[in-house]
């Protein structure tokens, strides 16, 4: 009989998440998604489930990494809050199972990964797509993936100014109080953008809130929220402008409003760069859209249960 599963919570997985760690995790988790063997990688597009009294959605997020020997489903609930409401946007769960036996080892908390493993996608994004010179960060919203952003791309990118806008103000100043490094706080989008060589955009909008008449043609975006086919984040101007990479052609293709209303072709998956089959056109103005995939989820929460067993050896 297997034992009772771990439990492992928030403060734990925020000890044991170290991004040098996890962003090769995930560079290797992309690629392998990319390559379609169904050996390596079977994830289907998320599930989602209205929540409609709460104007939310539980996503269900399972995959089998059979040469891993990994089997994950994550449970992420995500809504659309009021304007300046103090409620969490996302609350996520982790789950691995034994893939033989069908038990649970381990449950864990959710948020903590979904940030970091997030942020690294993005920062691996922006590793294979922006200009080697860039040298100014722009981050619009300040809440929890804003900071997970800023914490990995100041770790392993040299900016010279990042910058930082929230639609307010007491936002952006509680983020730069949460930051260890400088913030340029801006009070528009616009001015946030102007000249910026990377973009970062992790808000709640279900509008476009940039728009490609401000991004300096060569610049990189990480466009991470809007993740339902009818929101927005960005304008079918940049979209059109740029080469669009995505996580997943299946999720774009089924969950977002920016690639499904603009009508854009998507040119590839982060994981084909990886692998070498398609180009990182890091010359031209590029668009990475992300959606969040189960891999990731599964080789963050694989890496924090090893660490978790190691822990004082
Ligand atoms: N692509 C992916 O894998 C993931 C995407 N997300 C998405 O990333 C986004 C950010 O998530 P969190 O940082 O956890 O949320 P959060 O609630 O911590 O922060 C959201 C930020 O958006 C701002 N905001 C809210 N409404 C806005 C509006 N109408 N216009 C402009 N700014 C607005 C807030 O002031 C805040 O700064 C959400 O859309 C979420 O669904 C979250 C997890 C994973
Ligand atoms: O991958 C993820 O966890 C999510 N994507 C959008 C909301 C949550």
């Amino acid at each position: 009989m297997a034992g009772p599963p771990l439990i492992i919570w928030e403060r734990e997985v925020e000890q044991l998440l170290l991004y040098a760690e996890l962003v090769p995790r995930l560079e290797d988790a992309l690629g392998k998604f990319s390559r379609r063997d169904n050996a390596e990688v079977i994830q289907p597009v998320r599930t989602t489930v209205a929540l409609q009294k709460h104007n939310g959605f539980l996503g269900v997020m399972p995959t089998y990494m059979e040469n891993d020997g990994l089997l994950c489903a994550k449970f992420v609930c995500f809504y659309k809050r009021e304007l300046g409401s103090a409620l969490p946007a996302t609350q996520a769960t982790v789950v691995l199972l034994n893939p033989q036996y069908g038990n649970v080892e381990a449950v864990m908390d959710g948020d903590v990964i979904t940030g970091m493993r997030t942020a690294a996608v993005s920062a691996v994004s922006a590793k294979l797509l922006m200009r080697p010179d860039a040298e100014v960060l722009a981050i619009l919203g300040t809440g929890k993936q804003a900071l997970s952003h800023y914490n990995v791309f100041t770790e392993m990118f040299s900016f010279k100014e990042v910058r930082v806008w929230s639609h307010r103000k007491e936002g952006i100043e509680r983020f730069r109080q949460s930051v260890s490094g400088p913030v340029t706080m801006c009070v528009s989008v616009e001015e946030a953008v102007t000249g910026a060589d990377v973009i970062v955009t992790v808000t709640r909008c279900t509008e476009p809130v940039l728009f490609g008449r401000w991004v300096k043609p060569g610049a990189h975006v990480a466009a991470v929220g809007a993740c339902r086919p009818n929101w927005r984040e960005v304008d079918d101007v940049l979209m059109k402008e740029a080469v669009v990479y995505v996580d997943s052609r299946d999720g774009a293709m089924t969950e977002s409003g920016d690639v499904i209303l603009s009508g854009v072709e998507v040119f590839a998956e982060l994981g084909d760069v990886i692998n070498g089959t398609k180009p990182a056109h890091r010359e031209k103005t590029t668009v990475f859209k992300s959606l969040g995939m189960a891999v990731e989820d599964a080789v963050s929460a694989k890496l924090v249960l090893d660490k978790w067993k190691h822990r004082g050896k």
